[in-house]
């Protein structure tokens, strides 16, 4: 499956540019409306049953009627209503109204009684500002019926660009999109009300996408694989990083399962720097750890000095005092590659510019969830997506916004979506693994976007390999056996 994600904006160019290669607005339609009727079909393999079909007034409306062809021709009961005049419909969807032969009911709550199944084709790209009066109505009565709901493109009233709902959107069983997805078909909220994200190839060519300068990807390995790193017959440990880890005194189980990611990742060496009173705590736990007794910040600087120690992780359990500070500071001046999390953000709280200054750029992975962005970035305008590219672009570094939905940015703009994790990562110590996993790819010398994507993928798909019940130490033990699988 191509792995780009197409904006409204350039859905559109890819129409025209589909266009001015001989392949006509109906067609396109066609194919899109024949797609709609296949999904309604999958609904019910038993056989037909009567759909209801609401039209909006432009082409999505035009996508619905094609499909109400389509049915009824397959012998399917078909109640069409449109919002709208049909004399009022134009261009593709005129034409599709046109090739309708049926009857065109003025869209009403009352057509959806009866319906078993409904097909929502009121707004789709074309959605341009929050939906009320009589679509808002229809749109939660066709939620309230409770019956399946084949969205056409969207489920209408989700901002394609970025799946926020505006003013209201029915949850959908199916979604049809055409050509490739939208972001509202992997963002939340939109990708929640999506139900199963069906992409139907309604005939635009593959190649109209090379001359689009297009920079949402799915996240996955086909993204990054290449960039893995390999190994070598003659690899020793040194070949493979030497990733530092500042662990905490208290909280020492964050700092233990980043380093474990890191060493099960395939970071050659992974040190811990530790107050004395810890150390203990880390070698006990972990032979393989070294673990290095640090008075203050002056002690990790010295560790830091062997540029062996080519990658950074600073925050999980760190504390958010003038230790944890300090060493922040010195290690971006040192020109390393580094992971910043957890209590970063409450040590940094509202002040980027003292990181910016220090050296922060695109070597640096952060990965804050929701509460720890505000913490550090303030409340930013925009939707989730927008306010992490801000973010991204405002900082210099990469930017790993985690949630059911996370996003990986670069500070250029582009963005990856990740789509795999399951609700059960949500557990203590699972961001910890992330973070540490995420160092163990850049410590053997993976560029920072793709370490942090292939990380976000790989720790989501521990957690679907783990499944319910998954405790973050299960995490890193099922590392090893995700890469044997990973095809590059
Ligand atoms: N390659 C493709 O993706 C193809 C997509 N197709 C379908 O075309 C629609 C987009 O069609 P468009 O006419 O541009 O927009 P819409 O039908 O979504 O809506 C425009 C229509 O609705 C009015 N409107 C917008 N917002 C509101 C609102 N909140 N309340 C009331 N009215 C609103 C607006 O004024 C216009 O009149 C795409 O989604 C696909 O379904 C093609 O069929 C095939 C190729
Ligand atoms: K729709």
């Amino acid at each position: 499956m191509a792995a780009e994600i197409l904006t409204v904006a350039q859905m559109y160019a890819a129409d025209r540019a589909a266009m001015a290669a001989g392949i006509s607005g109906p067609t396109l339609m066609e194919a899109a409306g024949r797609a709609v009727a296949r999904a309604v079909r999958s609904l019910s393999p038993d056989g037909p049953v009567p759909v209801t079909i609401l039209c909006g007034p432009g082409n999505n409306g035009g996508d619905g009627f094609v499909a109400a062809r389509h049915l009824r021709a397959a012998g399917w009961p078909v109640r069409v209503g449109l919002l709208g005049e049909k004399s009022a419909l134009a261009g593709d969807a005129g034409w599709a109204a046109a090739a309708w032969a049926g009857p065109v009911l003025p869209a009403t709550v009352r057509l959806l009684d009866g319906a078993g199944i409904i097909v929502d084709a009121l707004f789709g790209a074309g959605l341009n500002r929050p939906v009320g009066g009589v679509a808002l109505d229809l749109i939660m009565a066709m939620a309230g019926t409770g019956k399946p709901i084949v969205a056409v493109d969207v489920p209408s009233g989700i901002n394609g660009d970025d799946g926020t709902v505006r003013g209201g959107a029915a949850p959908a069983t199916i979604t049809v999109g055409f050509f490739r997805p939208k972001p509202a078909h992997y963002l939340y909220p939109g990708r929640g009300l999506c139900g199963r994200v069906e992409i139907a190839d309604i005939g635009i060519p593959d190649a109209v996408v090379n001359d689009m300068d297009v920079d949402i990807l799915i996240n996955g390995p086909s993204v990054w694989g290449r960039a893995l790193p390999r190994r070598a017959a003659t690899d020793h440990k040194y070949h493979r990083g030497h990733a530092l880890v500042l662990g905490g005194t208290i909280m020492t189980g964050a700092a233990r399962l980043a380093a474990r990611a890191a060493l099960r990742m395939g970071a050659g060496l992974v040190t811990v720097a530790c107050a004395p009173s810890a150390h203990m705590t880390y070698s006990l736990s972990m032979p393989s750890l070294i673990v290095q007794p640090i008075d203050d910040a002056g002690g990790f600087d010295a560790l830091l000095s062997d540029t062996r120690r080519n990658a950074v992780l600073l925050g999980p359990g760190a504390g958010s005092g003038p230790l944890l500070r300090k060493v922040t500071l010195s290690a971006l001046a040192a020109n390393r590659a580094g992971v910043l999390d957890a209590d970063i953000f409450t040590c940094f709280a509202g002040d980027l510019a003292s990181l910016r200054r220090a050296g922060l750029n695109g070597d640096w992975i952060m990965t804050p969830h929701e509460g720890e962005f505000r913490r550090l970035f303030g409340d930013l305008p925009g939707s989730r997506a927008e306010r992490a590219r801000r973010a991204a672009s405002d900082s210099g570094a990469i930017l790993v916004m985690k949630g059911p939905d996370t996003l990986i940015v670069h500070p250029d703009g582009r963005m990856r979506i990740n789509h795999n994790a399951p609700p059960c990562l949500a557990t203590a110590g699972s961001g910890d693994v992330l973070a540490g996993m995420i160092l163990g790819l850049l410590a053997q010398g993976m560029g920072a976007f793709d370490a942090a994507a292939a990380g976000v993928w790989w720790h989501g798909e521990a957690g679907r390999r783990c499944g319910a019940g998954l405790i973050a130490e299960d995490l890193t033990e099922i590392i090893p056996a995700i890469r044997r699988d990973i095809l590059f």
